[in-house]
C-alpha cells in the first residue's frame, strides 16, 4: 500500500450497505471518512467541517430517478463551498445524467456497483486536483495516457483535456468547437484512445470534403445494384466504426437534408444501406467537431436544432493559439524536435529574438501553420539555432498583389494564399470560393506550406 494521503472525506448516501462499504474502503487510504444517511445535513456538515472531496448520492430514495435531488445537493453544497470536490455517485445507465452533473460542477463521478480500484482512483483524484494541482509536474498526465502528445499546459488547454479525460469513458457524444487548425481532430482520437472503445476503430469522416450525392453511400454503404456503379455491397463510415468511435468533422457544413438522415441515424442507432430497406444496429460512440458558430447557424435554421442537441451532450470549446499564447513556444519546440530528428539537421534551440516573434504572431491558421513554419525553418536552418528570418521567411506573395507573372505555380499558391486571406483561413469558405474539394486544398495547402 503507499503511503496514507492526508485528506478529509464525506460521504452522503441514503443506503446504509453503500456507505459501510465505501467508508471502510476510503479509511485506508484518507485520514478522516465522515458519512451521513440524511442529506438534510448537507449543509450544516460543509458550513461547519472542511471536506476536501465529498463523495455525493445522485438518487436519494425521495426522488428515485431523476437524480434531481442529487442535483439541488450538488448546489447547495457549491454555494456554501464552490470550491469544493464533489465526486457524484450514479447509477449504472445514468451516464448522461452523470455528466450533467460535471457541467454543473461537480469534479467527477463513480457508477454503482463500483469496482474498489475505480472508486478509490477517482477520489484521490478529486482530492489531488483539489489540493495539489499546483505541485503537478508540467505535462497534462492525459498525453501519456491516451498515447497521444497533445501539447499544452495554458490554463485552457489543462481545461479542455481535464474535460477530455472526464468525458471519455462515459460514451458521452461531444461536440469541439474551435478555428481550423486548432487540434480538433487530434483532441478527438485523444478521447477515443482514453474511452473503453480505444482499441477499436477510429473512422473519421471529413463531411466537408464529402460531396451530396455520394454522402450516403459514404456514411451508410449500400447494396448492389443500388445505382449505377454500384458493382457490390459496400459498408460505410459507419459500420467500420463499430463498437468503436466515429468523428465527424466539420458538421457544420451538412445541408438540411442530410441532417434530416444522420438525425434519424442517431436516434435509431441503426444505419439503412443505400437500396437496401433492412436498418443494421451500429454501435459507435459519436464524436463531432465543427468550426462554425453552429449555434448561429441553429438559429437561422440552417442547423437542425434536435441535431444539434443530439451531438453536443459535452461540448468542449478549443481556443485559438492567439488565446494560448503561453502554449506557443513548448509546441514550436515540440515541432522542432519532431523536424529536426526527421531531417536529421542539426537545428536544437530558437533564438531569443525568435521565441518573442513567435509569442507575438498571431496565428491565424493556429497549430497547422505553426507546424508548417517550424517544418519549413528546420529545413531551411544551417546552424544550431533557428532565428526569425528562418521562420518569418519573407513572402513575395504576402507583400505583392495577385498577378506577379506567369509561373503556373506560383499563381496558384497567390491564389490560394488570397483565398485564405479573405475567408479568415477558413478552409471550408476558401475551398468553395476555389472550387475545391477540402481535401484538395488541403493538399495544396500542404504542398505551398501555406
Ligand atoms: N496540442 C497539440 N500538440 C501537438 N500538436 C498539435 C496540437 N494540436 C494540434 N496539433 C497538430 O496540429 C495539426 C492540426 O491539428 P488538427 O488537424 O487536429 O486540427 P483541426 O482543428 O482538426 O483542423 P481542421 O479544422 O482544419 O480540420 C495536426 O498536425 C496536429 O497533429
Amino acid at each position: 500500500m503507499t503511503t496514507p494521503l492526508q485528506g478529509k472525506i464525506l460521504i452522503v448516501d441514503d443506503d446504509m450497505d453503500v456507505l459501510r462499504a465505501a467508508r471502510l474502503l476510503l479509511k485506508r487510504h484518507f485520514e478522516q471518512v465522515d458519512f451521513e444517511r440524511n442529506p438534510q445535513k448537507i449543509p450544516y456538515l460543509v458550513t461547519n467541517f472542511e471536506y476536501d472531496v465529498i463523495l455525493l448520492d445522485m438518487n436519494f430514495t425521495r426522488d428515485l430517478s431523476s437524480g434531481k435531488e442529487g442535483f439541488e445537493w450538488l448546489d447547495r453544497i457549491l454555494d456554501v463551498r464552490p470550491d469544493a470536490a464533489v465526486v457524484m455517485f450514479t447509477a449504472y445507465g445514468d451516464v448522461e445524467m452523470a455528466v450533467r452533473a460535471i457541467k454543473a460542477g461537480a469534479t467527477d463521478f463513480v457508477l454503482k456497483p463500483w469496482e474498489n480500484e475505480k472508486l478509490l482512483a477517482t477520489m484521490q483524484a478529486a482530492y489531488s486536483k483539489k489540493t495539489g494541482l499546483k505541485d503537478k509536474p508540467a505535462p497534462p498526465p492525459a498525453t501519456s495516457q491516451s498515447g497521444i502528445n497533445i501539447i499544452g499546459s495554458s490554463p485552457s488547454m489543462m481545461q479542455v483535456l481535464d474535460t477530455a479525460e472526464r468525458v471519455a469513458s462515459t460514451d458521452a457524444n461531444v461536440l469541439i468547437l474551435g478555428e481550423n487548425g486548432t487540434g480538433k481532430d487530434m483532441l478527438a482520437r485523444h478521447i477515443h484512445q482514453l474511452s473503453q472503445r480505444g482499441k477499436k476503430p477510429f473512422v473519421s469522416v471529413d463531411l466537408g470534403a464529402i460531396s451530396e450525392t455520394l454522402f450516403e453511400s459514404e456514411l451508410f454503404g449500400h447494396v448492389k445494384g443500388a445505382f449505377t456503379d454500384a458493382r457490390e455491397d459496400r459498408s460505410g463510415r459507419f459500420e467500420e466504426a463499430a463498437n468503436g468511435t466515429i468523428f465527424l468533422d466539420e458538421i457544420g457544413n451538412i445541408s438540411l437534408p442530410f441532417q434530416a438522415k444522420l438525425l434519424t441515424v442517431l436516434q435509431n442507432r441503426a444505419v439503412t444501406k443505400v437500396g437496401s430497406n433492412k436498418a443494421v444496429p451500429v454501435d459507435v460512440r459519436l464524436i463531432c467537431a465543427t468550426n462554425r458558430d453552429i449555434v448561429q447557424l441553429a438559429a437561422q435554421h440552417l442547423f437542425r436544432q434536435d441535431l444539434l442537441y443530439r451531438i453536443n451532450t459535452i461540448e468542449i470549446q478549443l481556443p485559438p493559439l492567439r488565446e494560448r499564447k503561453e502554449d506557443i513556444i513548448p509546441l514550436a519546440e515540440h515541432f522542432l524536435h519532431v523536424y529536426a530528428s526527421k531531417y536529421k539537421r542539426p537545428v536544437s534551440s530558437l533564438h531569443e529574438s525568435l521565441v518573442q516573434q513567435l509569442q507575438q504572431h498571431d496565428w491565424p491558421g493556429n497549430i497547422r501553420e505553426l507546424q508548417h513554419a517550424m517544418e519549413r525553418a528546420v529545413i531551411l536552418s544551417q546552424g544550431k539555432t533557428l532565428l526569425p528570418k528562418d521562420v518569418f521567411v519573407k513572402n513575395p506573395v504576402q507583400d505583392q498583389s495577385f498577378n506577379t507573372g506567369y509561373n503556373l505555380e506560383e499563381m496558384e499558391r497567390n491564389i490560394i494564399t488570397q483565398a485564405m486571406k479573405k475567408c479568415n483561413g477558413n478552409i471550408t469558405e476558401a475551398a468553395k470560393e476555389l472550387g475545391l474539394s477540402r481535401a484538395a486544398l488541403y493538399r495544396r495547402l500542404e504542398k505551398y506550406n501555406i
